[in-house]
């Protein structure tokens, strides 16, 4: 499913890059290659991934959401994140018992579990709450990892360590940051608590996460703070066709 769902979008959405300067010759080098866009907890990283992809005709990679998924199936069955005994490998167990697709489209990621989407399920304040817990694992991010790297190329991929551990060779990498306060007031728009209730949520979760946050020591770190969501877009995508070079540079090669 996701293979094929992934070469139509290569296919039909590559029209708006040509604006940048990039005709049917660099569309053709984006083949293998693979941009990594990392930050903070509600930066931008879905969105500006969107956007870029969009603009480059390919699809987008939300990492966060396989997490956030696994933290499902195990509210789901029962498990206590707090008080389970081994919770590590029970979360395995329920990962095994069942099947997770991750279905990476250009206009935005869905998960499905089974026949069951459950991608709506997966933005919710419980989630929110949770899934740090169960992203701290080894082997849980070695399952996460797995799904990610079987994936064909060209993408760009979204989440915390995509330019560290997960795609250390990426032919370009940002990492997005705002202030607790601004990201806080962006994603109240999004959930029904008040701007100080989830601006302490996602301090919480910025220290949780801290193990997987570095920013690679190559990637080009952005505030997005001063910027609205198009003007990161655009400042990305400016990047990448002033370091054309990058995107001639596969990060998986291709036959
Ligand atoms: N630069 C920006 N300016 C204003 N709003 C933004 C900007 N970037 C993202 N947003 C908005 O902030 C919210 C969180 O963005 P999202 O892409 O979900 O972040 P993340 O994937 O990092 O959690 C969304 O409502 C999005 O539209
Ligand atoms: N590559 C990733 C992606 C997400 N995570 C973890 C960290 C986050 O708390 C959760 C959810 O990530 P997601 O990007 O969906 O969440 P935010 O939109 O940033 O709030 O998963 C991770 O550890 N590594």
């Amino acid at each position: 499913m996701t293979h094929g769902l992934w070469r139509s979008s290569y296919t039909v959405l590559c029209g708006p890059y040509a604006s940048y300067g990039w005709g049917a010759a660099v569309r053709h080098r984006l083949r293998g290659v693979i941009v990594t866009i990392d930050g903070v907890a509600a930066s931008g990283k879905s969105s500006v991934s969107g956007g870029v992809a969009s603009a480059l005709g390919i699809p987008y990679v939300s990492s966060g959401l396989l997490y956030r998924a696994a933290t499902l199936l195990a509210l789901e069955a029962g498990l206590d994140l707090h008080q389970t005994a081994d919770l590590e490998a029970a979360v395995l167990q329920e990962l095994a018992r069942h099947t997770l697709v991750l279905e990476p489209l250009a206009a935005g990621n869905r998960v499905w579990e089974g026949q069951r989407e459950i991608t709506e399920r997966l933005h919710s304040t419980r989630i929110d709450k949770g899934v740090s817990i169960i992203a701290v694992m080894p082997r849980v991010r070695a399952w996460v990892d797995d799904q990610l790297r079987a994936l064909p190329a060209p993408f760009v991929a979204e989440g915390r360590d995509m330019g560290t551990a997960v795609f250390p060779e990426a032919s370009a990498k940002f990492y997005l940051t705002a202030s607790p306060r601004i990201r806080a007031e962006r994603r109240a728009k999004e959930r029904p608590e008040d701007i100080p209730a989830i601006e302490a949520a996602l301090t919480r979760r910025d220290e949780l996460d801290r193990a997987q946050i570095a920013p690679a020591p190559d990637a080009l770190v952005i505030d997005t703070g001063p910027l609205d969501l198009q003007g990161v877009i655009d400042l990305i995508l400016s990047k990448l066709a002033l370091s054309n070079s990058a995107l001639s540079k596969p990060t998986h090669q291709t036959s």
